[in-house]
């Protein structure tokens, strides 16, 4: 029995300042959802993220790259049928347009993981986010019960599809970007004998975020990093998506047919002892358009001890991180959000200054 993720917030409860209002309507920005003029730095760059064909005889080396510079990177070519990705779309859409009464019976409980309402890290910021979210954890029978009464299962089948062909993309991935690294399967032992990757755990973010009449004030995810070892995201044809690249600013990751937006997170971050930035990232709002969007956030075993591999470690290279598991670095997200990772930094003279450096 692979260990689950669900009892990772149980000592950290969200307490929400706002209720969820229906706020798809509204035809004016309320001051509740006004955030400060945002940073204008989002402007077109003649750069931006690498597209990856998997099929590409480079694709190794092209992924090691992308990782190191920008820690996020699109795939095409990846094997998953359109026809699934239309699938979760149109099972994304028939739950978020459903009766706001209707969500609130698969609500998220305060402690737990699974359900709908506000993200996670909402509870860090006084304003709201213009977006409505459903993560699930496990199995998503029980909410999709209360959801739809009569015909639950067709929604159960397209997700357990969806979480089954993600979770063997995201262990391809994980093997392709550390890989380039030069770890191979028998470098991680949570992975199993021949790195299948069998007790992994991964959970489904479904984000909606419908128009906006004020974009510019409002926000639709906060930037964050991502508490995984990395993520996939899809994303309809409303782009909305930006990462921030040191020296550049936001950057729009634009939407391309077929393509999937690979994301590095902390936990890659720690395993690689630095190598691989865990890249932050918000999404922004659209005056006329609403935008969906799905992430897998893929971890290892909820309770194995993860920490920097030894093959990146050595003299001139020492751990930057502590052992932990994945489970406990979800408490640290919900107690410390963007300065989770530097609360489990290794406490050296450096790495101190290091991580002050960061938190200024
Ligand atoms: C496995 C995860 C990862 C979570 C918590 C838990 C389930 C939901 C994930 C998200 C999804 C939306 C952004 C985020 C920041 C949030 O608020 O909820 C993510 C968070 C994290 O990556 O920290
Ligand atoms: O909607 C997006 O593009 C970003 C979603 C995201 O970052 C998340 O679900 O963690
Ligand atoms: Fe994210």
């Amino acid at each position: 029995m692979p260990s689950t993720l669900s009892d990772a917030f149980k000592g950290h409860p969200v307490h929400h300042h706002h209720k969820h209002p229906d706020f798809t309507s509204l035809q004016e920005l309320p001051d509740s959802y006004a955030w400060t003029q945002l940073d204008e730095n989002s402007t077109a760059v003649c750069e931006g993220v690498p597209v990856i064909d998997l099929h590409d005889p480079n694709a190794l080396q092209l992924i090691g790259h992308a990782c190191k510079t920008w820690g996020v990177f699109q795939i095409i070519n990846h094997g998953i049928s359109t026809s699934l990705l239309e699938k979760i779309e149109s099972t994304s859409r028939s739950l978020f347009s459903l009766p706001i009464q209707q969500k609130l019976k698969a609500s998220r409980p305060p402690d737990g993981v699974s359900g709908y309402g506000l993200a996670r890290i909402s509870s860090f910021f006084s304003k709201l986010m213009w977006s409505e979210g459903f993560t699930i954890a496990g199995s998503p029978l029980d909410h999709f019960c209360q959801l739809w009464p009569e015909n639950y299962s067709q929604y159960c089948d397209v997700i357990d599809e969806y979480e089954r062909e993600m979770k063997n993309l995201a262990g391809r991935l994980m093997w392709l970007m550390l890989g380039s690294l030069g770890i191979t399967k028998g470098d991680i032992k949570w992975a199993g004998p021949k790195g299948e990757l069998k007790d992994t755990c991964s959970a489904l973010q479904l984000n909606y975020y419908p128009a906006c009449p004020d974009p510019d004030r409002a926000m639709g995810l906060a930037a964050h990093t991502d508490s995984t070892l990395l993520t996939i995201l899809y994303q309809n044809t409303t782009s909305g998506l930006q990462v921030l690249k040191e020296g550049t600013g936001w950057v729009t990751v634009p939407p391309i047919s077929g393509g999937l937006v690979v994301n590095v997170g902390d936990l890659l971050h720690i395993i690689s002892n630095g190598a691989y930035p865990s890249v932050l990232h918000r999404a922004v709002v659209n005056r006329t358009k609403n935008r969906l969007s799905i992430a897998c956030l893929y971890g290892p075993p909820s309770n194995v001890q993860i920490s920097p591999l030894p093959k990146l470690v050595g003299p001139s290279h020492p751990p930057l991180y502590r052992p932990i598991t994945w489970s406990e670095y979800l408490g640290n997200k919900a107690k410390h959000f963007n300065k989770a990772l530097s609360s489990v930094r290794v406490c050296t003279p450096l790495n101190d200054l290091n991580s002050i450096v960061e938190v200024v």
